[in-house]
């Protein structure tokens, strides 16, 4: 199908799982209900944005009331849904930050594990240390479904290009950011990256962050946002609790890169190492 609706659950998120799971739930419900094919949650939906917390809220697949929640909801709505991020368990002990991805029946089509960790020190600003309780994935995600192809990466992943030209050079027309930005680097870059991802790629960039929590730790810049191959903000939310609807029409992509093929004109022998 090249055109469709894209709904982004832009939720707040507060210390009680469960809660997170029931309005998860809610606003995916919301999103379908306005005509959305694919559907879009937040990183760390499921839990506040600490490191010492993660382990607590963790789940492994495909246990776990959050996970459970993700398949049925996929199945009732027959939508494609990318469940944002959770903490994940793996068999071996390690906790991943990880976005679990379901088909319209239900079914796990893929799994995304944040590949760039979030470690950082910016005076005066933003203190995080993602690698203290989680373990980087490894893997670029590319995932084939019934809307198109579709890239996804989390957050801090954004900020690196050479990821997203990996995505859409393995064929993806459509690359989605479950994302946490916070007050400092929000304002700063979220928009420039994703315009900048959208325009480097001339691909339709989804940004999904989580509303802001005034109560929170660490406090979310929200501003979720679709942008189209040519670079242009589509829908974007401000910082409170919403569901924000776009619509992805892949003839766009198709036009843009035929008219200015720049995927084209790379010279791969000039860039290496
Ligand atoms: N959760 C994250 O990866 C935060 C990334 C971020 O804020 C940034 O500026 O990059």
């Amino acid at each position: 199908m090249s055109t469709f609706t894209v709904g982004i659950c832009q939720q707040g998120v507060v210390p009680d799982k469960q809660a997170n799971i029931n309005k998860a739930r809610r606003m995916i419900g919301e999103a379908a209900a306005g005509g959305s094919r694919l559907v879009v949650l937040p990183e760390m939906f499921n839990c506040p944005y600490q490191s010492d917390l993660f382990a607590r809220y963790a789940e492994c697949y495909p246990d776990g009331p959050t996970i459970t929640m993700l398949a049925e909801c996929a199945a009732e709505h027959k939508i494609i849904l990318i469940g944002g991020s959770i903490p994940e368990r793996d068999d071996d002990g390690k906790i991943y930050n990880t976005c679990f991805i379901f088909d319209e029946d239900g079914k796990l089509l893929a799994r995304h594990r944040k590949t760039h960790l979030f470690d950082v020190n910016i005076k005066g600003g933003t203190v995080f240390q993602e690698s203290q309780t989680l373990a980087a994935g490894s893997d670029v995600t590319v995932v084939k479904t019934s809307l198109g192809t579709i890239g996804v990466a989390i957050c801090y992943d954004v900020r690196f290009p050479e990821l997203a030209r990996t995505m859409v050079l393995k064929g993806a027309d459509i690359l989605v950011y479950p994302a946490l930005f916070g007050p400092v680097t929000g304002p700063a870059h979220w928009e420039l990256l994703l315009r900048s991802r959208a325009v480097d790629n001339q691909a339709f960039v989804i940004g999904a962050a989580p509303a802001l929590n005034a109560a929170a730790e660490y406090k979310a810049y929200g501003h979720s946002a679709i942008v189209d191959p040519w670079a242009r903000i589509m829908a974007m939310a401000d910082e409170a609790e919403t569901v924000i609807f776009g619509t992805i029409d892949l003839q766009i992509v198709d036009r843009v890169r035929e008219e200015l093929p720049l995927l084209k004109h790379r010279r791969p022998e000039l860039y290496e190492g």
